[in-house]
């Protein structure tokens, strides 16, 4: 087995027309480690996620998935490898559960596969299971969550990569979300997690790096970030915060 690390970006500065918006940012994540990516609003965390799935292009910079140079891959082929990103509550509103889930696994995998696999989704959501014949658009907001997190587990995803999970949802329904997001890194799935809440990532994740301007400013343990709420606060609002040397 190879001991590449499942995620990696190096040197990435990606831009929005004229203006610039990452600038030499990289982060990885090892074979089945779960990393958050942290850091206030509007500092370019969702588009460091465009750039790993393949959605935009970098000016600089490369994208490694298993160790595979994957910068010039598009969105599909970086599937095909094991990367699945799980945006908002992503859904065909008027297909049911069930199709929602087929539709998925078809795009990288056979129907036989694809049906034993939902049927494996499905069992781990009690939830969807007892809607799975119903319209994705009748569905909670909490469900709706389920089942993009659903759509992850039908294609074993060798990186699953979330993006703000816990937005808007009540704290018991994050809470078996993140206990869904932690089977499946133990069946094998390296994670990368953007979150808001940073008592959801620091309670989720090993590790975390901190995203100000564009930048990665800091890399550090789960644990020891969570002993410090100072910086945690002054990270989360934007300020300049202190790294320890
Ligand atoms: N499609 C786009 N076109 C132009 N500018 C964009 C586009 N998407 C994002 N931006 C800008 O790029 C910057 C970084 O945005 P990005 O969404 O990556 O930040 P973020 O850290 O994910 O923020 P948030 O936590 O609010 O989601 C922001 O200034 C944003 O306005």
């Amino acid at each position: 087995m190879s001991d590449a690390p499942a995620l990696s970006c190096t040197g990435i500065r990606a831009s929005y027309g004229p203006v610039q918006v990452l600038f030499d940012a990289g982060l990885t994540v090892g074979a089945g480690e779960m990393v958050a990516l942290l850091g206030p609003n509007g500092v370019g965390k969702s588009t460091l996620l465009k750039v790993i799935a393949g959605l935009l292009k970098p000016d600089t910079g490369a994208v490694t998935l298993g160790g595979i140079d994957v910068t010039g891959y598009n969105t599909r082929r970086r599937v095909g490898l094991g990367l699945s990103q799980v945006v908002g509550q992503a859904t065909f509103p008027s297909l049911t559960v069930t199709e929602n889930l087929t539709m998925h696994g078809y795009a990288t995998k056979d129907k036989r596969w694809t049906r034993d696999s939902v049927e494996a989704a499905l069992a781990v959501f009690p939830r969807l299971h007892a809607r799975r014949n119903q319209p994705a658009s009748t569905l909670s907001g909490g469900e709706r969550q389920m089942l993009a997190l659903a759509k992850s587990i039908v294609v074993e995803p060798k990186v699953l990569v979330i993006d703000e999970f816990s937005l808007g949802l009540a704290p018991v329904v994050v809470g078996g979300l993140m206990d869904l997001v932690r089977r499946l890194n133990e069946r094998g799935s390296a994670v990368l997690v953007v979150e808001q809440s940073v008592n959801v990532a620091l309670s989720l994740v090993d590790r975390v790096y901190m995203m100000e301007k564009g930048e990665i400013i800091a890399e550090e343990t789960a644990a020891e970030l969570a002993q410090d709420p100072e910086r945690v606060r002054a990270l989360m609002l934007g300020g300049h915060v202190a790294v320890p040397s």
